[in-house]
Parts: structure tokens; sequence; C-alpha cells
């Protein structure tokens, strides 16, 4: 039985993912900050497949060493990791930040991820031919919008460490993907706006955002994939979201 690694499923694109993996019969290692919401997705999804949960904060890189060093065998060797646990602050002009939201974005989006990452790379070698690292980036690390400062700078560390992994991975027959989405409606916009539903509400509101069920459904894909296949960089958006001109400052008439 395949197993996978999915770092942030106590919300959004993780928790749909888990419930498709499960779908397919995959064991589950689930890891997220919010035990409450990892023990109700534990028993709903270990009806179905074995199931793990750690209680864990990426940032963490002594706890995440040691919990992936702990895994039970029955959940080795590891196919697939799935690195999503990120979050976007401060959505305010860069001048305007609180410096600690940068820090905590850098913290949690490039120290979090290179952790499991690290740990998990001996897992994923075991597996070798077919097994995925799956890393969440987002369209804000290939195209810059205003208050993209810090998350678009972290979601381009995704990138380019994804396509850094794949050179030194190569001969392994681990891939890599850096998958890219761009606006879904998850709590994403709740974290980012420290809590303001409103606003989360109206940014979703009057168009059609991304699912994280469709998210989970390409996570899915590329992990089944043949194992001669590496996607590297899969970037989805909703018909409904496009680019917009260059903003131009011009003098006052
Ligand atoms: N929604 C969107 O528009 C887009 C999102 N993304 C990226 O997708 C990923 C998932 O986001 P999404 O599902 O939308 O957002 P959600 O806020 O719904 O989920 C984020 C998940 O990350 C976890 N998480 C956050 N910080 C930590 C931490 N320090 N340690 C462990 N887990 C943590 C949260 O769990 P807990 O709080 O329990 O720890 C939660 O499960 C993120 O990397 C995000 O940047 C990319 C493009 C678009
Ligand atoms: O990563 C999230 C999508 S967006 O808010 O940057 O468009």
């Amino acid at each position: 039985m395949p197993s996978v690694l999915i770092t942030g499923a106590t919300s959004g694109f993780g928790k749909a993912a888990a419930m498709r993996f499960a779908q397919a019969g995959w064991s589950l290692i689930l890891t997220g900050r919010r035990e409450e919401r990892l023990k109700a997705l534990e028993e709903e999804l270990s009806k179905q497949v074995p199931v793990l949960t750690l209680t864990l904060d990426v940032r963490d890189s002594d706890a995440v060493t040691k919990a992936l060093g702990e895994l039970p065998e029955s959940f080795l060797p590891l196919t697939c990791l799935i690195n999503n646990a990120g979050l976007a602050l401060a959505p305010e002009p860069a001048q305007k930040v609180d410096l600690k939201d940068w820090h905590t974005m850098i913290d949690t989006n490039i120290t979090g991820l290179v952790n499991v990452t690290h740990a998990a790379l001996p897992l994923l070698l075991t597996q070798g031919e077919g097994a995925s690292i799956l890393n969440l980036g987002s369209v804000a690390g290939q195209w810059p919008y205003p208050g993209g400062h810090v998350y678009g700078a972290s979601k381009a560390f995704v990138q380019q460490f994804s396509y850094n992994l794949r050179c030194d991975l190569l001969g392994t027959g681990i891939r890599v993907t850096d998958l890219a989405p761009g606006m879904a409606e998850t709590e994403f916009t709740l974290v980012r706006t420290k809590g303001n539903q409103e606003a989360s509400d109206a940014l979703y509101r009057g168009t059609t955002p991304l699912q994280a069920e469709d998210i989970a459904e390409q996570l899915y894909y590329l992990a089944t994939l043949p194992a001669h296949i590496n996607i590297n960089r899969l970037e989805i958006m909703p018909v409904r979201q496009a680019w917009s001109p260059f903003n131009i400052n011009r003098d006052a008439e």
C-alpha cells in the first residue's frame, strides 16, 4: 500500500488531499498544528485506510526530524511527500508590514518546507522509483502583485528549490513538482487577513475560485503518473482569474 505524508492537513488543500488519497487506498501520515482537527480527520479516514497523525509545527526542525525519524515501519517506505503547510500574511504594502509577519512566512514557507524535505528524503529514497515530492508553490512565486512581497518571494524559493532538488535526485527515481495554484477558496485569506471573514468572503464573492478538491485532484494525478514522467511545474488558475496591465505612476494633472 503506497503512503503519503501531507503537511498542513487540517484545512484547505491538505485536508482535501488526505480525502482524495484515502479514497484511492493510500496510507496517510497527516500533520498540522491543530490537534483536534487532525484527530477528527483520523477518526473519519481511518475507517478507510491506515492513518497516522503528527501534531507538528513545520518550523520546529528538531520536532520534525524526530517525528519523521520515528515513523512506524507499516507507513514506510514513503511514496509521496506533499509539502503543503504554508501561509500568507500582511496583504498591505511592504512599507507598512510588521517585520514579524515576514519572518513567519519565511519560517513556515521556506524553513518549514526545507525541514520536512530534509527529514523525508531518506524515507523517499528507500522507495526510489515512483516516489514524488509535491511542493505547494503559487502563482505568486512567478508573477508579482502589490502586497505579494515576502509571500511571493517565498514561493519563488519553492519553485527553484524544487528544480534544484530534481538535479540532485537524478538517478534516484524521485520526482519533484512545483504545483503553483492561483486563487483558491480555503482558509488562506482568513489567515492572510488575520481572521477577517468579511474580507475573505469578499475576495471569493461573485467569481469562481478554485476549490481545495481541484488541487487535491491534481496532487493525486501528479503522484500517480507513470514512474518515468516528471512534471516540473504545474500552474493552475481559475478561468476567471488573469493578469492585469502594468501599473504606472503619473504626475497629477
Ligand atoms: N488558497 C490559495 O489561494 C493558494 C494557496 N497556496 C498554498 O497552498 C498551501 C495550502 O494553503 P491552503 O490550503 O489554501 O490554506 P489553509 O490556510 O486552508 O491551510 C494551510 C495549512 O497549513 C498548515 N500550517 C500553516 N502553518 C503551519 C506550521 N507552522 N506548521 C504546520 N502546519 C502549518 C495549517 O495547519 P495548522 O494551522 O493546523 O498548523 C493548514 O492545515 C499553502 O502553502 C499556500 O501558500 C498556493 C496557491 C494558492
Ligand atoms: O498563493 C495564493 C494565490 S494568490 O493570492 O497569490 O493569488
